[in-house]
């Protein structure tokens, strides 16, 4: 927060995945669920599929654990105020502003951010940005309807929960209708999930798989791209290819992301993006 009552931002994207930063080193900005939710209002507020407040790891909660092995705390939210766990594309345009503004630089070429779900590796590697997560577990199956169409799924967690969904041949992904949320069984998902629907792409050089998705994000509706949906998704596709660990090209409608699952971790490679910074008044937003 600034003097005169600002709020200081920065407005952020990764493959079409959007979000506002808020710079609070010291953990001191009132950030409630409604003031997310209207940060992220795409009418009457800056608009985002969430928020990132950039926080020292020492000075949050969730983070403090975590101080010793990361500066900075990657505090996500949905656009619906609500938390997750993870968020590829955030923690990637996450690091693209800690190296920005010069709060972080890499050491060896790595450097490190805490998150709800454990201290995460990223690599800077020109206009893109890597992050290293867990390991996609695959742990079972469950359905996705959507329109009257049942799709069976395969359960996916990348720290937060995902549903990959493969389309039947002869169904094209631009043919869904996103604008609603697919019933999922909540006994399965207890904590809601990500919905991801997949269609296979045309081989990509240097790649062991191509996938075409679109996600329903918990939180945040559809999204033009999710980056742990996409680790997922890559998961999935190496399973079904009798592969262990592999690179898989992801395809989605904001741009192409590429996931690299190891026997440990996955590593979530695209583009990030910053655009603007500047100040917002809290006081002008909708009210929660
Ligand atoms: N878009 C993100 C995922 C954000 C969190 C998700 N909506 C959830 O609630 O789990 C990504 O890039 O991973």
């Amino acid at each position: 927060m600034r003097n005169d009552g600002g709020v200081e931002f920065t407005k952020g994207h990764g493959t079409g995945n959007d979000f506002v930063l808020l710079p609070d080193p010291d953990g001191t900005l009132d950030l409630t669920p409604g003031l997310v939710a209207a940060l992220c209002d795409r009418r009457r507020g800056l608009g985002g599929d969430g928020v990132l407040r950039v926080v020292r790891a020492a000075k949050h909660p969730e983070g403090a654990g975590q101080a010793g092995d990361a500066e900075w705390f990657m505090d996500y939210w949905n656009s619906d105020g609500s938390f997750a766990e993870m968020c590829g594309n955030g923690a990637r345009v996450f690091v693209r502003y800690l190296v920005a503004t010069g709060l972080a630089a890499p050491v060896g070429g790595l450097l490190t951010v805490a998150t709800r779900a454990g201290v995460v590796r990223a690599r800077v590697e020109g206009e893109a940005i890597a992050v290293e997560m867990r390991r996609p577990r695959l742990y079972g199956t469950a359905t996705a309807t959507l329109g009257g169409l049942t799709l069976p799924g395969t359960a996916v967690d990348v720290g937060n929960p995902h549903l990959v969904c493969a389309l039947p041949a002869g169904l094209e992904l631009p043919s869904l209708d996103l604008t609603r949320a697919p019933d999922v069984d909540p006994a399965a998902f207890p904590n809601g999930v990500n919905v991801e629907f997949t269609a296979p792409g045309a081989p990509v050089d240097g790649a062991d798989g191509h996938e075409l998705m679109r996600v329903y994000e918990r939180g945040s509706a559809e999204t033009l791209s999710c980056g742990t949906g996409a680790c997922a998704v890559g998961a999935v596709a190496l399973r079904d290819a009798g592969l262990d660990t592999g690179t898989v090209a992801v395809d989605v409608p904001g741009g192409r992301l590429t996931v690299t699952v190891t026997p440990d971790t996955c590593w979530l490679s695209g583009p990030a993006i910053l655009l603007a910074t500047g100040q917002v008044d809290p006081a002008a937003l909708p009210p929660a």
